[in-house]
C-alpha cells in the first residue's frame, strides 16, 4: 500500500520540523481474532504549526482510529507519532495521559459541554483538569470566539453553533500544540458550518496550533489549508474545491 506524506512547503529548518503533528509509517489492526481489520495502513502526515487540514473519506475508512492515534488514546501497532518533537510512543501510560491534558485539544460532533455548567466554567473545568498556570484565559478566550455576553448560560440555554464555539474555546483554553476536531459541523446548518469552520481557521493561525480536522462536510474545506483523503487506511492527498 502507498502512505503519502503531504508535508507543506515553507518549513526552514530542523527545529521546525519538529513542531506540530508528525505520524510516520503507522498501522493500526483493531478487532481480533479472524475479524482483525488494519484501521491505518502505513499512515504518514505532518501537520505544521498554525495550519488547518482536513481529512475526508467513507465511513469506515479510519478517520476516528487517525484521530485516536494522533490524540495519544490509541497506541499503533507500528510506526512513530510526534507531537512537537516529542515521541508518544516511547512514554509510560500515565506520562501520556498528562501529555494529553496538556498538549492536546478535542473538539467533538456536538460540543460535548457539561449541562450543569457555565460557558465559563465549561473552560475553567478545563484548566482545573490540567492543572498548572492558565495558558489563556477562559473570559478572553469566550470574547475571542464571539460569546462574551454568554459566559453565565449553560448548554441548554445556547444554540447549537454557540456550543460548537464553547467546545472550541475550552479545546484552546489550556494552550494545545495540537487540535483535532471531529465533524464540527455535523448538526448545523450551512450558514452556522462555514462560521465554525471561518473560526477553527482563524484561531488555528492565530494561535500556532497545528489542526486535524475530520469531516464529511466538503462546503467547509475552501477554509482548510490542506485536504487529505483516507480510503481503506490509507492516506493521500485530497481535493479541495475552487472558490
Ligand atoms: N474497536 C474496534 N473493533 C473492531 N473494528 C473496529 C474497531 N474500531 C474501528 N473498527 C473498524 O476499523 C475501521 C475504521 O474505523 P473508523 O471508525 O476509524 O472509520 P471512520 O472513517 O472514522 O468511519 P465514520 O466516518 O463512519 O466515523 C472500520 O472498518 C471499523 O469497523
Amino acid at each position: 500500500m502507498t502512505s503519502t506524506d503531504t508535508r507543506s512547503a515553507g518549513s526552514t529548518g530542523p527545529s521546525d520540523t519538529q513542531r506540530g503533528l508528525v505520524l510516520a509509517d503507522v498501522t493500526l489492526t483493531v478487532g481480533d481474532g479472524d475479524s482483525t481489520i488494519t484501521a491505518l495502513d502505513h499512515v504518514s502526515m505532518t501537520v505544521s504549526p498554525g495550519e488547518l487540514v482536513a481529512v475526508v473519506g467513507p465511513s469506515g475508512s479510519g478517520k476516528s482510529s487517525l484521530l485516536a492515534v494522533a490524540g495519544a488514546l490509541t497506541t499503533p501497532d507500528s510506526g512513530t507519532v510526534l507531537i512537537d518533537g516529542q515521541d508518544l510512543g516511547a512514554m509510560k501510560d500515565r506520562e501520556r495521559t498528562r501529555f494529553r491534558l496538556e498538549h492536546i485539544g478535542f473538539v467533538f460532533q456536538s460540543g460535548n459541554l457539561v449541562p450543569a455548567l457555565t460557558a465559563e466554567d465549561q473552560l475553567r473545568l478545563a484548566l482545573h483538569m490540567r492543572g498548572g498556570k492558565p495558558a489563556r484565559d477562559p473570559r478572553e478566550l469566550l470574547d475571542e470566539v464571539g460569546l462574551s455576553s454568554k459566559l453565565g448560560r449553560r448548554p441548554h440555554e445556547l444554540s447549537g453553533g454557540e456550543r460548537q464555539r464553547i467546545g472550541i474555546a475550552r479545546a484552546l483554553v489550556c494552550g494545545p500544540s495540537l487540535l483535532l476536531v471531529d465533524e464540527p459541523t455535523s448538526a448545523l446548518d450551512r450558514a452556522r458550518s462555514q462560521e465554525i469552520v471561518e473560526l477553527l481557521a482563524r484561531e488555528t493561525r492565530q494561535s500556532g496550533v497545528a489542526t486535524v480536522m475530520v469531516t464529511h462536510d466538503h462546503d467547509i474545506l475552501l477554509h482548510c489549508d490542506r485536504v487529505l483523503e483516507m480510503i481503506d487506511g490509507t492516506l493521500s492527498a485530497g481535493s479541495r474545491p475552487s472558490a
